[in-house]
């Protein structure tokens, strides 16, 4: 699992609440992920934007993750990141699905595969300089 960085766990957020992650892409990257979920093997949303990696340029890949095991994945070729920018990701979801909104209005829906009724778990992995993480 790539080189992971901030990991919040024992969190207790509720559906209609939102995870605002703000920060900075670093200017040379190749993507970056946020992982939001029950704990690292089961994750209800790996939201992972690809500059350039796995022989993906400038792709959303969306995916969950069951007891250590990838679902299927779910590609958005709208991309509204750069590189070196500064970047807000706001998730929000309910038993059915999870909201990513992103810069410009965009919004990306996930479904709630593993139909988890609160997030636990918190990570942002890659090349991206976290600024601040809000809770609201
Ligand atoms: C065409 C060849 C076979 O398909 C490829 O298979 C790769 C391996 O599964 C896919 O890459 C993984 O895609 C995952 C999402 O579906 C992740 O983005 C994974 O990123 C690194 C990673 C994160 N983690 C991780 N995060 N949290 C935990 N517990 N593990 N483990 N590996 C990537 O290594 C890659 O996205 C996929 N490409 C396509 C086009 O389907």
């Amino acid at each position: 699992a790539g080189c992971t960085g901030l990991v919040a766990t024992h969190l207790n957020i509720q559906a209609g609440e939102c995870i605002k992650v703000k920060g900075k892409i670093l200017p040379e990257a190749k993507g970056f992920a946020v992982n939001v979920g029950k704990d690292h093997s089961n994750l209800v949303l790996h939201f992972n934007p690809r500059f350039d990696s796995h022989g993906d340029v400038n792709i959303i890949v969306c995916n969950s993750m069951e007891d250590g095991m990838w679902g299927t994945e779910e590609r958005e070729t709208d991309f509204p990141f750069q590189q070196g920018d500064k970047t807000e990701i706001c998730i929000s979801f309910d038993t059915a699905e999870l909201t990513v909104k992103l810069a410009g209005d965009k919004e990306i829906i996930f479904p709630n595969r593993l139909g988890l009724e609160n997030i636990e778990y918190l990570s942002v992995e890659g090349d991206f300089a976290i600024k601040a993480i809000k809770f609201s």
